[in-house]
C-alpha cells in the first residue's frame, strides 16, 4: 500500500510574507489529511516556511538545486544547504527547467544522485509535449527520460522516490489529462523502473500526477490503480484550494 503524497510546486510566486501567511492558513486546514502534504516554496522563503511547519504534518521541499556540494556557480544553491536548512524533499528536472534553462536527462541523473548524497528525497519530473503526444511519441520521450534520469540508483533509493508525470500540454493550461490516460503513462513509467530496478521496487515507488490538479479533478485522479498523489502549481496558491485538494 503506497502512502499518497501532494505536493504544492509555488513556482516563482509569493514573497517572504505572501508565503508566510499561506502556510500558516495552510497549517489547520490540512492537519487531518490523509497523505503527505508538501510545500515547495522559493529558495528566499524556505528557511522561514521550514521554522513556521516544525511541528506540522507538512514537510518542505525545494524546487531545484546543483548537483555539486558547493563551488564557483553563481547563482546555485547545493543540495548541503537545503539539507541544513531541514528540507525534506526537492523537485528535479520540472519541464520548466528543462525548457527555459536548458536542463538535460544527464543534469537530473546528477541531481537526483546528488540528492540522495546529502538525504534529500527527489520529486522527478517527467513529460512530454503536445506534439511529441500527437506524433504517438509519448511513451519514448518518458522512458528515455526514465531510463536516463534514474540511472544508477539503488533498489532501496527508488522505494524512496517519487516522480511526477505532467504532460507538458497540461500544465498552466487549464487542460488535464484525462485521468485514465494519466494513469495508463504512470503505470508505463512503473513497468519502466520494474526493468531497471525489479518489479518489487518499482511497487513501491509512488508516482504522482501533475497538470492543471483543482478540487473538481483530484478525486477522479486518486481514484486511479497507479496514481498516488499530485504535483500542484496553480492551485497550490491559495488556502483554500490546497486544502480542498489535499483533503480530496
Ligand atoms: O509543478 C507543477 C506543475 O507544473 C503543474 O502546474 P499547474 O497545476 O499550474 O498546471
Amino acid at each position: 500500500m503506497r502512502t499518497p503524497i501532494i505536493a504544492g510546486n509555488w513556482k516563482m510566486h509569493k514573497t517572504l510574507e505572501e508565503s508566510l501567511e499561506l502556510v500558516k492558513g495552510l497549517k489547520d486546514e490540512v492537519s487531518k489529511a490523509k497523505c503527505q502534504v508538501v510545500v515547495c516554496p522559493t529558495f528566499l522563503s524556505l528557511a522561514a516556511v521550514v521554522q513556521e511547519l516544525k511541528g506540522t504534518n507538512i514537510d518542505v521541499g525545494a524546487q531545484n538545486m546543483h548537483f555539486e556540494d558547493q563551488g564557483a556557480y553563481t547563482g546555485e544553491i547545493s543540495p548541503v544547504m537545503l539539507k541544513h536548512l531541514g528540507v525534506k524533499y526537492v523537485i528535479i528536472g520540472h519541464s520548466e527547467r528543462r525548457q527555459y534553462f536548458a536542463e538535460t536527462d544527464d543534469m537530473v541523473n546528477k541531481k537526483v544522485l546528488a540528492a540522495y548524497k546529502h538525504g534529500l528525497i527527489p520529486i522527478v519530473c517527467v513529460g512530454e509535449t503536445l506534439n511529441e503526444r500527437e506524433s504517438n511519441s509519448t511513451f519514448e520521450i518518458i522512458g528515455n527520460q526514465i531510463k536516463k534520469g534514474l540511472a544508477n540508483l539503488t533498489s532501496e533509493q527508488i522505494e524512496e522516490l517519487i516522480v511526477a508525470y505532467e504532460p507538458i500540454w497540461a500544465i498552466g493550461t487549464g487542460k488535464t489529462a484525462t485521468a485514465q490516460d494519466a494513469n495508463s503513462v504512470i503505470k508505463y513509467i512503473r513497468d519502466k523502473v520494474a526493468q531497471m530496478y525489479g518489479k518489487e521496487s518499482a511497487e513501491k515507488m509512488r508516482i504522482q500526477y501533475g497538470g492543471s490538479v483543482k478540487p473538481s479533478t483530484i478525486k477522479e485522479q486518486m481514484a486511479q490503480s497507479d496514481i498516488d498523489g499530485a504535483l500542484v502549481g496553480g492551485a497550490s496558491l491559495k488556502v483554500d484550494e490546497f486544502a480542498a485538494i489535499v483533503n480530496f
